[in-house]
């Protein structure tokens, strides 16, 4: 094969800068009443903590802006003030908004030029481990203009026609092929232009940002996952997360 007929590579772009967003302004209503979620604590510790922790434990992520609940942006800045946090990251608060998709567009537009890969990551999976966040990061300096960490399914899955009211049965309309399925998770890693441009253009109901660059018609590529990057959405999930925590202290050792 010639040189000429290979197909090409994106050429690696490792001086390329890093910041994550982090939308941190939902209610949590799932959680159930109490603060917003990403205040609500883990082992004494602010779950929004935990999760810029993540972030920042990446030699790769120079800056981490936290997107708050719409009227806590001083709280948030206080709480970051008053935990350890890596002094090579730098920190920004801007406030959110309604729904997480404008909550993210309104990180992004907090952004400093210059920063080329943005990471969008959940405040409400605050124990995504560090090897995860580099692999994404990795995959977009690779050349990949969209990068999702995915795990397989355990359960089954159908596609089914909603109640029509609470509690009616739902017919089912197809079992889609496990092994083609993936959960997805954050963070998610984008080359900045196409991410600000699917926030630009794409409307409508989405539930991740990935989502959105696929309407764009960009490829959007998985990496690996992993389990303790769970979301923490039910009160079943906090057990689990302090479990987690548990874990890591026993191993390290404390
Ligand atoms: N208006 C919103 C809604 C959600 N989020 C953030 O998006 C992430 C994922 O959302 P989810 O887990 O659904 O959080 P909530 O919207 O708070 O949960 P619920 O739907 O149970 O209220 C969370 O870190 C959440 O803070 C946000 O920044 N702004
Ligand atoms: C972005 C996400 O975490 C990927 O799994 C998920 O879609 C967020 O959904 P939510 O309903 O806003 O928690």
């Amino acid at each position: 094969m010639s040189d000429d007929s290979r197909p090409s590579r994106p050429e690696p772009r490792t001086a390329l800068r890093t910041a994550a967003v982090i939308p941190a302004a939902g209610r949590g209503v799932r959680l159930g009443p109490g603060a917003p979620k990403a205040l609500r604590t883990l082992n004494g510790t602010p779950m929004l903590i935990h999760a810029v922790r993540a972030l920042a434990a990446s030699r790769a992520v120079s800056l981490v802006v936290v997107v708050a609940p719409p009227d806590g942006a001083p709280e948030v800045k206080s709480l970051l003030d008053a935990h350890a946090l890596p002094d090579r990251t730098d920190f920004l608060v801007v406030p959110g908004g309604e729904s997480r998709q404008e909550s993210v567009r309104l990180g992004l537009d907090a952004l400093p030029p210059d920063y080329d890969i943005v990471l969008v990551h959940d405040a409400a999976r605050p124990l995504v481990p560090v090897d995860t966040v580099d692999a994404v990061v990795q995959a977009v300096r690779d050349g990949a203009p969209a990068v999702v960490p995915a795990l397989p399914l355990a359960d089954t899955v159908k596609e089914v026609e909603p109640a029509a009211a609470p509690g009616d049965p739902e017919p089912v309309l197809a079992t889609p092929e496990r092994a083609r399925l993936r959960a997805v998770q954050t963070p998610q890693g984008f080359d900045r232009t196409v991410l600000v441009r699917a926030h630009e253009t794409v409307t409508g109901a989405v539930t991740d940002d990935a989502g959105m660059v696929e309407q764009l018609g960009e490829r959007v590529v998985v990496v690996p996952g992993h389990e303790e990057a769970f979301k923490v959405t039910r009160p079943l999930d906090l057990v689990l997360a302090e479990a987690v925590l548990a874990r890591r202290r026993l191993n390290d050792g404390f």
